[in-house]
């Protein structure tokens, strides 16, 4: 493959993304943050200079598994995989794109995704080698979620006793574009907002969609919201599933499609409509009651002018709370033919339950009782290097007490903290049963879309209430989708699969920003004595910056 080179600097902007004045995270004057577009095979080398004022950086680039060569090291998280890249300095991020699909990258320190640093990562087939499935076009739709309140705003209430919640985002952005003060519907919807009156050319205009009638088109989506969880409809249009988080899957119609924060699709779209009229794309938020208006773009029959709005309604998002809809949607998705299969058998299998609880008053979310606080010194150097006193070497709990009451709030809601790790032999095969429960206070549970860096896994299955042993003979071998997201549904289990045949040190945590920085993650390691030489660079902090740089021994 070809080297393509990139140079990232990543500063804060005045932008108006929603028409109104806001600061957002971007790169190189641009936000969302440059398209990188590479082939199968190309090394990508960034040169990423934080060009922030007084605060660190990182970016991950997601559903990259780092693995064909062994980069763990550009895995992109602030305390797993390196340092944090400090303003003024600049970190190299080589890696090799070995396989199609649909990526982003997103800032993984923090919580800058929710301070708006993202942007698209697509990986195009050799040339030659064709998708299996045809189109003759396509778009890229990148999904977030816009803040009226600074990152840091957020993540000291997320810190405060009694909790300070984030609530709700102000706006749906579609490529980075939404609308606060105004709708581009008000004549259709139940909206107090005034009719937005837009030339087309401001920085918060819709997304248009140009499309020729009787054509496929295949649209990319990815969402990196900070909380939301999207349902995405075109008015009269299905749209046919092809691939999720980079892997093909067996081709479903929809009418609509739920997006969890960290996943990535394509569907196809066929211009079959009447060409004289243009449609509306709409994502609204699910999973949580939703106080933020629908996101809309445009699909534009070049027949006629894109400054036509549709003529009727945009879709009506489905029922936050009907998850039922949520639940048929997730379990449509299974593998296509050919896909690798799931090793037969597991060699260990840990449970994971999720829970809301607290630390000394402290609202934390935490993983069979532990509420995960990131240390100082990145893992990867630390295990490397054995420098024990870097965290906790007593690994975390591989399951939880039986008789806990998932359908309850906590009897005992106190937590405690730790930043221990899930030690795994390179090559294991290791079953992941993740656990619903009820939240801290009241009765209620909330979908969390778990990701996991360095690899993907295969869903075996989803579950209503507390896993059984018995429920793995309703494990699906044969057509398990591979992904690198998958949710947990309200009160109920997934189950997921993948070999831990990636030499490094990887973060597995709910994809809700304010959840992982409230503890809901885990780290999972293996084979870290295989791994290569560490640059320099991602060892610069805590102590393999004191033990190793400093003494010169590296
Ligand atoms: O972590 C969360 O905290 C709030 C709520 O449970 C407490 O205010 C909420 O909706 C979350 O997802």
């Amino acid at each position: 493959g070809r080297v393509r080179h990139y140079k990232f600097d990543v500063e804060y902007m005045i932008r108006k993304p929603d028409c109104l004045e806001h600061v957002v995270m971007g790169i190189n004057g641009q936000f969302p943050g440059p398209t990188i577009r590479a082939e199968v095979g190309d090394i990508l080398d960034i040169a990423l200079t934080n060009k922030l004022f007084s605060e660190g950086t990182v970016v991950h680039w997601h559903g990259i598994r780092q693995a064909l060569v062994g980069t763990p090291w550009a895995d992109g998280t602030a305390s797993i995989s390196q340092c944090a890249i400090n303003p003024g300095e600049t970190y190299h991020y080589r890696f090799t794109v070995d396989r199609p699909g649909t990526y982003f990258y997103h800032g993984h320190y923090g919580m800058q995704r929710a301070a708006e640093l993202y942007g698209s990562l697509i990986v195009d087939l050799p040339k030659g080698q064709n998708e299996p499935f045809h189109y003759d076009g396509e778009f890229n739709l990148l999904l977030s979620d816009l803040w009226h309140t600074s990152s840091h705003e957020q993540e000291v209430g997320l810190s405060t006793k009694p909790l300070k919640w984030i609530g709700e985002p102000q706006t749906p952005l579609i490529n980075g574009r939404g609308q606060f003060n105004c709708s581009l519907a008000s004549k259709f919807i139940n909206t107090t907002l005034p009719q937005c009156h837009l030339k087309g050319d401001e920085e918060c205009a819709p997304q248009i969609l140009d499309v020729e009638p009787n054509k496929t088109y295949r649209i990319r989506i990815a969402s990196t919201t900070s909380l939301a969880a999207l349902n995405l409809a075109i008015s009269n249009h299905k749209l046919v599933v092809v691939e999720v988080d980079g892997n093909y899957v067996t081709p479903f119609a929809v009418d609509d499609m739920d997006i969890y924060s960290g996943e990535s699709y394509s569907v196809l779209l066929h211009t079959n409509q009447n060409p004289n009229k243009n449609y509306w794309l709409s994502i609204g938020v699910r999973g949580r009651k939703p106080k933020t208006p629908q996101g809309l773009a445009i699909l534009n029959y070049k027949t006629i002018s894109a400054l036509i709005f549709p003529t009727s309604p945009p879709p009506i998002t489905p029922l936050w709370n009907d998850f039922e809809h949520s639940k048929a949607f997730t379990k449509k998705i299974i593998a296509k033919m050919g896909t690798p299969q799931p090793p037969e058998h597991s060699d260990r299998t840990i449970l994971l339950l999720n829970t809301q609880n607290r630390v000394d008053g402290f609202t934390k979310w935490s993983i069979n009782n532990v509420s995960l606080t990131l240390p100082p010194t990145p893992y990867l150097g630390s295990i490397k290097f054995k420098i024990n006193n870097a965290f906790d070497q007593t690994p975390p709990p591989v399951t939880f007490q039986q008789d806990y009451h998932i359908f309850n709030p906590p009897v005992n809601p106190n937590a405690t903290i730790g930043n221990g790790v899930y030690m795994f032999n390179l090559n294991e095969v290791v079953d992941v049963i993740l656990q619903n429960a009820n939240q801290l206070i009241g009765n209620g549970s909330e979908i969390h879309p778990w990701h996991l860096h360095g690899h993907d896994f295969w869903v075996l299955g989803y579950g209503e209430g507390k896993f059984k042993s018995g429920d793995v003979k309703k494990f699906n071998f044969t057509q398990a989708p591979l992904r690198n997201t998958a949710v947990i549904f309200p009160y109920g289990w997934t189950a997921l699969r993948f070999k831990a045949d990636n030499p490094g040190v990887w973060a597995f945590h709910c994809h809700i920003e304010p959840h992982l920085h409230m503890g809901m993650g885990v780290v999972f390691a293996e084979g870290v004595h295989k791994v290569g030489k560490i640059p320099r660079e991602a060892l610069t902090c805590g102590l393999t910056g004191k033990k190793l740089i400093e003494n010169g021994r590296y």
